[in-house]
């Protein structure tokens, strides 16, 4: 591993920020740093930039110990939310700053500059402040500030919370092939989960100062190892006792369960219609229809369990208070520290369904 992170505690007060936090990266990976306000995603960032000291604990960087080491000599850049760059100064010596305190020679600084303004993009703004500048394009500049370096590591916290929507989704695809062009380890932290799924090769999910699940982003979506993650990733419905839906048997000692959009199919059955899966179903009743672009969201009451749904563009309309048929494919039990899958007994018996 690259980067290791080992058993590092860090309290702030009593308030314990980090808990116990291990994780490794490997050389050239990006990295996402996914959790809640306040689970411990920027103090973790900091720590590795020597900008915070942890209580105990590791951490290596290139198989050396950096615990002592100052953040000047530990090679990491870093990208902030809010733009870190210095107002009275023209773009150009932005990105200079960090190879003139270097002391690398004009020469030098002239080419690099050139070359992370082409880089990024933007080889025509040197000249301008960054006032001057879109948001999105200031952001790509302290990108090409924190790169002029050339740093082993790339911090990134929140880089592009500040910038509207259909922007962001655009730099996020930016920042992936920027990144991938040069190959730097990278370390991206988010409290948006499509961003995380997006832009990072794994995730690292936080919670309360732990790390909840490290893995890639569609075994962190497919396969949640704790009910934190089963709850946090997706848009989901939780249940207190799913012993009372048609189809599941409770096996633990916990009924409580939680229901993806994507594990249920709400179905508007007109008399004459056959449904072999028609008697495993729900009857519920329609609370909210909100249309999302390529389908309807879709919020139904089971008896007093909230669900939500998806339902095709080309069927029948749905309007609030219609009555329907929910058949609920499967659902994540959660146990105190465990998920597990439960499929439909209806479904696993047939041969007819394949989920
Ligand atoms: N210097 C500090 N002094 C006291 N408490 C701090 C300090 N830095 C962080 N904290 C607390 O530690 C907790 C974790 O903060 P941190 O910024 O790491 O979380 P985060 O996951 O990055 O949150 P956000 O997404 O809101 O930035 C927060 O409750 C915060 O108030």
């Amino acid at each position: 591993m690259y980067i290791e992170l080992k058993n590092i505690n860090k309290s702030f007060g009593d308030f314990k920020a980090s808990d116990n936090v291990s994780f490794g990266i490997e050389k050239g990976k990006l990295i996402g740093l996914l959790g809640p306000s306040g689970s411990g995603k920027t103090t973790i960032l900091r720590m590795l930039a020597g900008l915070e000291k942890q209580d105990s604990g590791d951490i290596i960087i290139d198989g050396k110990n950096v615990n002592k080491l100052p953040s000047n000599e530990r090679g990491i850049g870093f990208v902030f939310q809010s733009y870190a760059l210095f107002p009275f100064m023209t773009v150009y010596d932005n990105i200079a700053y960090g190879l003139k305190v270097q002391k690398k020679d004009k020469k030098f600084i002239k080419q690099r500059v050139a070359e992370l303004l082409e880089l990024v993009g933007l080889p025509d703004v040197g000249k301008r402040y960054p006032d001057q500048l879109s948001g999105g394009q200031r952001q790509r500049i302290a990108l090409a500030r924190a790169l002029a370096p050339q740093p082993e590591l790339l911090l990134l916290d929140e880089p592009f919370a500040a910038i509207d929507a259909k922007v962001r989704k655009e730099l996020r695809t930016w920042l992936r092939d920027t990144i991938d062009k040069i190959g730097i380890t990278s370390i991206f932290v988010t409290h948006d989960q499509d961003e995380a799924i997006e832009v990072a090769d794994e995730i690292v999910i936080t919670n309360k100062g732990r790390v909840e699940q490290i893995s890639n982003p569609v075994e962190i979506y497919l396969e949640p190892k704790t009910p934190f993650v089963a709850q946090f990733i997706g848009q989901s419905a939780i249940i207190e006792d799913y012993s009372k839906l048609k189809g599941f048997e409770v096996t633990e000692n916990n009924a409580s369960a939680i229901i993806r959009p994507e594990f249920i199919e709400i179905n508007k059955f007109e008399d004459s219609e056959y449904h072999p899966f028609e008697s495993s179903m729900e009857d519920a009743v329609v609370e909210d229809v909100s249309f999302r672009g390529n389908s309807f969201e879709v919020r139904a009451l089971i008896d007093n369990i909230s669900i939500t749904g998806r339902y095709p563009l080309n069927a029948s309309r749905l309007k609030k208070g219609d009555k329907v048929k929910v058949l609920i494919k499967k659902l994540y039990t959660i146990d105190e520290n465990t998920t597990n899958i439960l499929v439909n007994k209806a479904l696993d018996d047939s041969e007819l369904y394949y989920i």
